[in-house]
């Protein structure tokens, strides 16, 4: 532990938790020793790459970001609402198994979708729309403009280093978000729910197969090209906040090594322990992008 910690001084920060911290120390050493060209980073987007709360208040997720604005009727934002207050205790809910709320996530997602789509929301309007909200990347505990999310596309970017934004949530405003926040870098990739607009650019569908948080694996299987892309990249950064995203590594090529990092935001006590049986490293209740930066620092020999 003391090694690991003298090479990566934010592991030995309070919120950090390992079950084995031997075998993060382990598994990194193989990930520097094998260089930074054998690496991609894997993230989940909302409370991953998107803050959780901010001063006591919950963030919006991709979801909310345009439940919230002004393309929603106030009919609509009042079902979307309900939704919410019903699926999401489920989502969070440590009694229940994934088999069990999984038939759950695909209602809501499926609802929600149909309530978005009957709205014949402009896809011109949606670029204002994130402009508008509350949503917001995560930074460093400085708060500095190079720290946070910034500091983290920047480096991944500047290596050469694959991201693949794995989301839940919707492709379109996903999009937007890192665009407005100027780090939607050319290494960047996102499998997420895209909305399909008409020739005059109303929403009509969503395109493709639905992804949940329980069905990142099957979104996974589907895209071999691109991990077949980067099938010289076989040690993986995973990151998420949900036991859901630990599939997003699953349609990588002989996976040489993975690391994975689990924000656990929200019913702490009663989820640690599965977080801790899951991810190698937990970061409990926190908002920042420390630990990964500090991880990918170490991945690529910076300082
Ligand atoms: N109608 C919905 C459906 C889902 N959510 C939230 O979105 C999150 C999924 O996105 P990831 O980037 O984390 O994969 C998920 O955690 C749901 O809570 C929503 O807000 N509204």
């Amino acid at each position: 532990m003391h090694s690991l910690t003298a090479q990566i001084p934010e592991l030995s920060n309070s919120y950090v938790c390992m079950k084995d911290p031997q075998k993060v120390q382990e598994t990194l050493q193989a990930m520097v020793k094998a260089g930074s060209n054998t690496l991609q980073v894997i993230s989940d987007f909302d409370m991953t790459l998107t803050r959780f709360a901010y001063n006591g208040k919950r963030c919006p997720t991709c979801h909310n970001i345009l439940e919230n604005s002004k393309v929603i009727s106030d009919d609509c934002k009042i079902k979307l609402d309900e939704l919410l207050k019903t699926y999401y205790p489920i989502e969070i809910d440590a009694s229940r198994s994934i088999e069990e709320k999984l038939p759950l996530m695909v209602e809501w997602w499926t609802k929600a979708h149909e309530l978005l789509v009957a709205q014949r929301i402009r896809k011109d309007l949606l670029a204002t729309a994130v402009h508008e909200s509350e949503a917001k990347l995560r930074q460093g505990h400085l708060k500095l403009f190079l720290d946070g999310f910034k500091l983290f596309f920047d480096h991944l970017h500047k290596h050469c280093i694959p991201l693949l934004i794995f989301s839940a949530g919707i492709g379109d405003i996903l999009e937007e978000v890192i665009r407005q926040a100027g780090v939607f870098h050319s290494n960047v990739n996102v499998f997420s729910n895209y909305m399909d607009f008409d020739e005059s650019g109303m929403l009509k569908a969503f395109k493709g197969e639905l992804i949940h948080i329980y069905n990142k694996r099957e979104g996974a299987l589907l895209n071999t090209g691109h991990f077949q892309e980067l099938r010289t990249r076989p040690n993986v950064l995973l990151m998420g906040d949900s036991l859901g995203d630990l599939a997003m590594a699953d349609g990588v090529h002989d996976m040489e090594n993975i690391l994975r990092i689990g924000y656990l935001n929200d019913k702490v006590e009663e989820r640690k322990q599965s977080y801790l049986d899951s991810y190698d490293i937990v970061l409990i209740e926190n908002e920042t992008l420390d630990v990964p930066n500090a991880v990918v620092h170490y991945l690529t020999g910076s300082k």
